[in-house]
């Protein structure tokens, strides 16, 4: 278990049944809203990665957006974006995968990662570990390496830090809700 941060963790709001029935959605924008979360959760999700050789920062849209360019910044690392499908105008690779309430396709600048990059993975929250996966897939298929992802939010119920694991992907997290 990662080491958890309460004061981060309160300033999440929940929403029950969003965006489908059965759904407790872990709103992150609550947190954005306020700049003393925002700021700490920034620095809490880059403290474990400096100076350990990281070349680059990838953030999977929408919300990886809010906390990756923040936490490349933070590093001192360039932001390469992965994109839902039409999105990045050079050339590109894709990925379909499966998400906790339905399914999407990722794409990468096939030139935004080069082989033996050091990348570290940022999204808000993990949950089934399908966005990630793509993610990581396609960083993989580029040459990077992959060994870490740091996210705000993890909801081990549903699998993702096992499913990470299994890639050879540890999982970072300021705070877990179980059970809902
Ligand atoms: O671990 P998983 O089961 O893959 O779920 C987690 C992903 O789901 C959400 O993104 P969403 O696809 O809803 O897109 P958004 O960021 O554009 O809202 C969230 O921001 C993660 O990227
Ligand atoms: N429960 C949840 N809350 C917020 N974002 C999510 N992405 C996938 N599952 C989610």
């Amino acid at each position: 278990m990662s080491e958890q941060y309460p004061f981060i963790k309160s300033s999440i709001k929940a929403v029950a049944d969003y965006p489908k029935p059965g759904i407790m959605f872990r709103d992150v924008t609550s947190l954005l809203e306020n700049p003393a979360a925002f700021h700490q959760s920034v620095d809490l999700l880059a403290k474990p990665f400096r100076d350990r050789g990281y070349t680059k920062v990838v953030g999977t849209e929408a919300r990886g957006f809010l906390f990756g360019a923040p936490v490349a910044l933070e590093l001192g690392l360039g932001f390469v974006p992965v994109r839902k499908p039409g999105k990045l105008p050079r050339q590109t690779l894709s990925e379909s995968y499966e998400l906790e309430y339905g399914e999407d396709t990722l794409e990468i600048h096939k030139d935004s990662i080069s082989p033996g990059d050091k990348v570290l993975l940022i999204d808000d929250l993990l949950a089934t570990g399908g966005t990630i996966e793509a993610t990581a897939k396609l960083v993989r298929q580029l040459g990077g390496e992959v060994t870490d992802a740091a996210f705000v939010v993890a909801l081990p119920d549903l699998g993702g830090i096992e499913r990470l694991q299994k890639l050879g992907i540890e999982s970072h997290y300021l705070c877990e809700y179980n059970g809902d």
